[in-house]
């Protein structure tokens, strides 16, 4: 018979590493709201109440809950805890069907998961929102003559003022779409579009670190005349000033350059991009994908006029994302999909109550917790960092200072990338963006920071998250170390350097 660790709530959410070394569990604020969720699934799981169990939930909740108030300062009645005194077997038991469709504890043992910019895991919260959605409330939100509609419509509204409270906006300037992909081309080709028209503003500023698909909106762009500036970056990641300044034209009407680069973490300067773009009257887009829900955004103080969210970034579901659009000074598009005028005209399409009511509701929990998170992944992250940098001829990626810690990108010189990645099976890691980490092609923002195809060749990025565990950063330092180590001794390079030989000075044959 098993017992259960204290953090059960977390250990249930669990998408990693069952059967490791790292199955101990740090407290988390996470933990308590994820006893909320448990507690709502009360009533269910009492019909699957396991006849074996021994160990008493209530107390393990109690101690959780103690020690939850503890860490944040907050007051017993500031958070609601559940009362239960549901077993923990019966909880936790994969097949009994308590939190099954939340988990994947059926799955057998998987890799540790620090791959949170290509996706986070749903949080169980917000699988709760929305599971009524996809079951009884099942409305188009756009009826406007019964009841069904009108229930979907006022979830869908109260999931948009989540975002807008969320990014400091109005909730009638945000547009649901399928993912910040779209909100990108909607922004670059939606405002190009309506203000290139007649050739007069026909040129366009991007950076080039940007995520493929703000390039490729650009390249898109060029195609239809337009001219496009892809600015380069300091070797820190960050772009200079000066240069975008120096980049602006009579004719320029767009200026997107990303807030948090989903490769290497860094941070640009927005607030001062943005007041650059007002005082120019040239539209600002940023892609905030890696951004919103994990650092504080105001779109009002940056003066961002267009901004692209993603659900699948912030814990909410995959399909669903957000693109902010300002009403004053009015920003116009013209709109990608047309056709029945929703979403102001700008995204035609019935909309997907559940999906938005995800994304909502992950909106309203990174408000809530991001002070709380934002503590937590910063520990985790210097930890990581500085067991890594401890380890010889490693280098960090980007900017140290202006930088969100959840994304650590370090170089191991002498050691390949993917070999690496491939020695570290039991850890779900990439060398850089989802959609390319199938190509061997080193990374273009590696390179754009001037990284030499070598460095970008060894370079894992890992991304810690709200479930990330300290445990589970104690199993990753350990097991990169060793496994680097045991790289570095197969690699002839090493054994070079390990003599004192200056690699530069050797004269390599041609082949
Ligand atoms: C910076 C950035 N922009 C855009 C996207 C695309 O987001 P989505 O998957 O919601 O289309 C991603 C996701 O990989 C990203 O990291
Ligand atoms: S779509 Fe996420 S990294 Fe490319």
């Amino acid at each position: 018979m098993s017992t259960i660790a204290p953090s059960f709530a977390r250990q249930a959410l669990r998408v990693a590493s069952r059967g490791s070394s790292a199955s101990a569990f740090s407290r988390g604020a996470s933990r308590a709201a994820l006893t909320q969720c448990i507690n709502s699934r009360r009533s269910y799981v009492s019909e699957t109440k396991s006849a074996n169990a021994t160990v008493n939930l209530e107390t393990t909740i109690k101690a959780d809950q103690k020690a939850f108030l503890q860490e944040t300062g907050k007051r017993p009645e500031d958070v609601k805890m559940p009362t239960t005194g549901l077993d923990a077997d019966a909880m936790m038991s994969p097949t009994a069907g308590i939190l099954h469709h939340a988990t994947v504890m059926d799955q057998g043992s998987r890799p540790i998961y620090l791959d949170m910019q290509a996706t986070t895991p749903l949080d169980p919260r917000v699988l709760d929102a929305m599971l009524p959605y996809m079951t009884g409330l099942y409305g188009n939100p756009h009826s406007r003559t019964h009841a069904y509609g009108w229930e979907s419509e006022k979830a869908v509204e109260q999931a948009r003022a989540h975002l807008a409270e969320l990014i400091g906006a109005d909730p009638k300037e945000i547009i649901f779409t399928s993912g910040a992909t779209e909100s990108n081309n909607m922004s670059i080709k939606g405002v190009a579009r309506f203000y290139g028209r007649g050739g007069k503003k026909n040129h366009i500023i991007t950076s080039q670190t940007e995520h493929k698909c703000v390039l490729d909106s650009c390249r898109h762009m060029q195609e239809e005349g337009f001219k496009v500036t892809y600015l380069p970056v300091q070797s820190n990641g960050l772009i200079d000033l000066k240069q975008l300044e120096e980049a602006i034209r009579p004719e320029t009407c767009l200026v997107s350059i990303m807030t948090v680069n989903n490769e290497i973490g860094v941070v640009q300067p927005i607030e001062e991009i943005g007041r650059l773009c007002r005082s120019k009257k040239i539209f600002f887009h940023t892609d905030a994908a890696q951004a919103v829900g994990k650092i504080p955004i105001d779109v009002n103080k940056m003066n961002v006029d267009l901004m692209s969210i993603s659900g699948h970034k912030i814990y909410g579901p995959k399909g669903i994302g957000a693109c902010y659009v300002r009403r004053r000074p009015r920003v116009r598009l013209d709109p990608i999909i047309t056709g029945g005028g929703q979403e102001r005209g700008l995204r035609s399409g019935t909309l997907a109550p559940h999906l938005a009511v995800g994304i909502g509701e992950a909106a309203r929990i990174c408000k809530e917790d991001m002070e709380y998170d934002s503590k937590r992944i910063t520990s985790l992250s210097n930890r990581l960092l500085d067991g890594l940098l401890s380890m010889e001829h490693t280098t960090l990626n980007g900017d140290r200072e202006r930088h969100y810690p959840g994304c650590v990108n370090v170089s191991f010189a002498y050691v390949e990338g993917e070999s690496l990645l491939m020695a570290l099976k039991d850890i779900a890691l990439s060398s850089g963006s989802a959609c390319t980490s199938a190509s061997l092609e080193p990374s273009y923002v590696l390179r754009a920071l001037g990284s030499s195809d070598e460095s970008a060749h060894s370079s894992i990025r890992f991304g810690i998250g709200r479930f990330t565990t300290d445990a589970e950063i104690d199993y990753v330092l350990k097991a990169v170390s060793e496994r680097v180590t045991f790289l570095r001794e197969l690699s002839p390079l090493w054994e070079l350097v390990q003599e004192g030989i200056d690699l530069n000075t050797i004269e390599w044959s041609q082949h």
